[in-house]
Parts: C-alpha cells; structure tokens; sequence
C-alpha cells in the first residue's frame, strides 16, 4: 500500500488551481481514496481568521514583513490542524496554494526566498509537500479568466499590478526549473479536463 500524500496546486491568479484541485479531489474519491481538500491562506479555522486579515483592507495594511509572519503563522496552524492529522490518517490532502506561494509573493522584495524559507523552517519546521503542480498559463489568458470570475473586484492582493503579478509567475517558473523533483510545471491551457489528464499524468508515481 502506498503513503498518503499532500499535493499542493500553485501558479497566479486565475489559472485554474481551485478547478483543477477540485476535479482531482473527484478523482480521487472514485477510486476510494480519502482526500481532504484545502487552501492557503486558510484551512483551519485559525488559519481562515488570519485569512481575512490579510486579504481585506488598504493595501498598505501590512509592512512586508508583518505579512510574510501572518502567512507563516497561517500556514503552522494548517499545518499542525489540518494537514499533518489528516495524512496521519491515511488521507491524501490537495492544497489549493502552500509554501511556493509565499515564497513568489513575498520573498521577491524586501525579503529573500531564503527568508521565507527560515520563516518555514520556524513555523512548521519546514515541512514540504510531496509534489508541486505549477500551473502555467500566458498572463493574458489568466487575467481573463479571473475577470470573467471576478470582475473588477479582487482581494488585497491580487489587486496589486500586472508588473508584479508577472514577476510572481515568473518566480513559480524558476523553482519548477531549478526544484524539479518536487515542482513540475503544468500547462493549464484548454480545457479543464485536459489539464486534469496532465496532472494525473504527473502522478502515476505516487498514485495507489
Ligand atoms: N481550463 C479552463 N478553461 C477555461 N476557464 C477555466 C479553466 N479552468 C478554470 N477556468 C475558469 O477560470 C476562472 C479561474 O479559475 P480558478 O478559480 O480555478 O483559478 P485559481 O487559480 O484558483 O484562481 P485564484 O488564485 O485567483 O483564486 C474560473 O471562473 C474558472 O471557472
Ligand atoms: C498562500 C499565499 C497566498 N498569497 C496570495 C495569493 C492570492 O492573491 C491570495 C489568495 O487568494 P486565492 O484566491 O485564495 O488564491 O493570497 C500570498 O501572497 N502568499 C501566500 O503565501
């Protein structure tokens, strides 16, 4: 019997991870695996009230630094709640973003990628998923995609502009280039089912 695994699904805004984590969590259950399905920030309830701080409110609401402490505390409380137990358990646990998105949004600027990795280390003792599923789509197909969705509304983060939105997708790229066995990048273009088949595709391996 193989080991639960925990499969985070990152990339920008509008690429389809919340589609696509959905239609493998599907997956999934028809073949009788357990499979929680969860999100960041957030997935715990501790986790879901940092959430809402960090994505309401101006957008100077928080230094760089405050927001990277409030990403990694969100992310040790999901960690220590939701994703450990639930692995402890058996179940396989997709996670709608984790730790690359802190370190594409966050340590590009006044933090480093080590910093956000040091914060890892502290909050959750640098706990790592089994595999990352990059998904990469060109920015004008993610942009409308997540206007059809959302309109002109957007959260306090993603409503920061296209240069750094394209600096974002530009970093995910580079960690599936340069961390290539945990992070493999995924074309997220056409249909939704055929990205589905791709990301099945990268998970023969681990797959019971
Ligand atoms: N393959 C696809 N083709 C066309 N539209 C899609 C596809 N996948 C998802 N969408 C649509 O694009 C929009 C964004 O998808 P989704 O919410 O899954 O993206 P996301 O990466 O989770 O976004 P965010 O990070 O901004 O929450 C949704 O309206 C969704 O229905
Ligand atoms: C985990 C994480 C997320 N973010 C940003 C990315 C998005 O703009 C929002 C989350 O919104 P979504 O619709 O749920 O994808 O938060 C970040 O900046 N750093 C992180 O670690």
């Amino acid at each position: 019997m193989r080991p639960a695994r925990f499969i985070s699904l990152e990339g920008g805004e509008g690429v389809g991870k919340s589609t696509q984590l959905r239609a493998l969590g599907a997956v999934f259950r028809a073949r009788g695996m357990e499979v929680v399905e969860t999100r960041e920030p957030g997935g715990s309830p501790g986790a879901e009230a940092i959430r809402h701080m960090l994505l309401t409110g101006a957008a100077d609401r928080w230094s760089a630094r405050a927001e990277a402490l409030l990403f990694a505390a969100a992310r040790a409380d999901h960690v220590e709640k939701t994703i450990r137990p639930a692995l402890q358990r058996g179940a396989w646990v997709l996670s709608d973003r984790f730790l690359d998105s802190s370190r594409a949004y966050q340590g590009m600027g006044e933090l480093t990628d080590e910093d956000i990795l040091t914060l890892h280390r502290i909050g959750s003792a640098g706990f790592l998923p089994d595999r990352t599923f990059i998904l990469m789509l060109p920015e004008g197909e993610a942009e409308s995609r997540a206007h059809s969705r959302d309109g002109d509304g957007s959260d306090r983060i993603g409503g920061r502009d296209s240069a750094f939105h394209r600096r974002v997708s530009q970093s995910f790229a580079r960690f599936a280039a340069i961390e290539a066995d945990r992070v493999r990048p995924i074309d997220a273009s056409g249909e939704a089912a055929a990205v589905t088949a791709r990301l099945l595709r990268e998970l023969e391996d681990l797959l019971p």
